[in-house]
């Protein structure tokens, strides 16, 4: 069964009217969201595989995600580091921020160092608000990201690509394939040129809600916070 995808506009309404109607707080939210990042990261490399874990957040929700998953992979076992260039002053941030300052959990400003030390990678730079060009300090995230032999784990979107048309045919995102992909709630358009596991997550969906916008609601298992889904009609790059 092909999934149905949701819009960049109509995630970001479905995003208000969960925190509006809905009842549900950011925080919320963004912790269901970094939870089902977390169970994403421990199916893609179980422990045994390689401990460190490289978490990438970029300035908004996404790299919040980010945030969260990094927190909830230390209490796995994980030796996550955080690159966080562009830090948020709002209230949230600064507060999961500190959760994993006194977990000690490092936070690095040299990232091409910091590839050398790690097993796997989490990009949690720009979700589903991300648009334009790739502007500073990234681009040369983006095309380490793009280099890099290591597995990567995209939370939303693969960082760099438009949400519609998917990967950008310019610039250092182009050629970015990530190994892995967690769309939340819902994949956006952009899964039909994703080649690789994709997983859904953000298991916060009413029955009502997912019907009003148009979407299938995967079959999580008990307490399982991802699916693994295959998407048809995945286009040739
Ligand atoms: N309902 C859900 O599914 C939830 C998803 N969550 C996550 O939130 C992001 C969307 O978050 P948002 O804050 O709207 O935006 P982003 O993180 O995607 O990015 C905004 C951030 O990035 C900057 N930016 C935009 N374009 C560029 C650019 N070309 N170059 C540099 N910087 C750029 C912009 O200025 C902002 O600062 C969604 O994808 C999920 O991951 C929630 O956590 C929970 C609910
Ligand atoms: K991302």
């Amino acid at each position: 069964m092909a999934l149905r995808t949701l819009s960049a506009k109509s995630a970001a309404a479905l995003d208000q009217e969960l925190m509006s109607t809905g009842a549900f707080s950011i925080d919320q939210l963004m912790e269901l969201a970094g939870l089902s990042v977390s169970q994403a990261v421990f199916k893609l490399q179980p422990l045994n595989k390689g401990k460190r874990i490289l978490v990438a957040c970029g300035p908004g929700n996404n790299g919040g995600d980010g945030l969260v998953a990094a927190r909830h992979l230390f209490h796995y076992g994980y030796q996550p580091t955080i690159y966080y260039p562009k830090q948020s002053k709002n209230e949230l941030y600064q507060r999961l921020k500190k959760q994993l300052e006194d977990l000690k959990v490092p936070f690095t400003e040299d990232f091409t160092a910091a590839l050398r030390q790690t097993d796997h990678i989490v990009d949690a730079i720009f979700g589903f608000s991300f648009s334009g060009e790739v502007r500073e300090p990234f681009p040369k995230v983006i095309s380490a990201l793009r280099d890099t032999h290591l597995p990567v784990l995209a939370v939303d979107a693969p960082s760099s690509w438009n949400i519609e048309d998917g990967p950008p045919d310019s610039g250092p995102g182009k050629g970015f394939m990530p190994e892995a992909l967690i769309s939340l709630t819902a994949p956006k358009p952009l899964v039909k040129w994703f080649r690789g596991r994709h997983f859904i997550g953000g298991r916060f969906l009413s029955p009502a809600m997912a019907e009003k916008y148009g979407l299938d609601l995967p079959t999580y298992e008990a307490v399982d916070q991802i699916v693994e889904v295959e998407v048809e009609g995945q286009e040739k790059l």
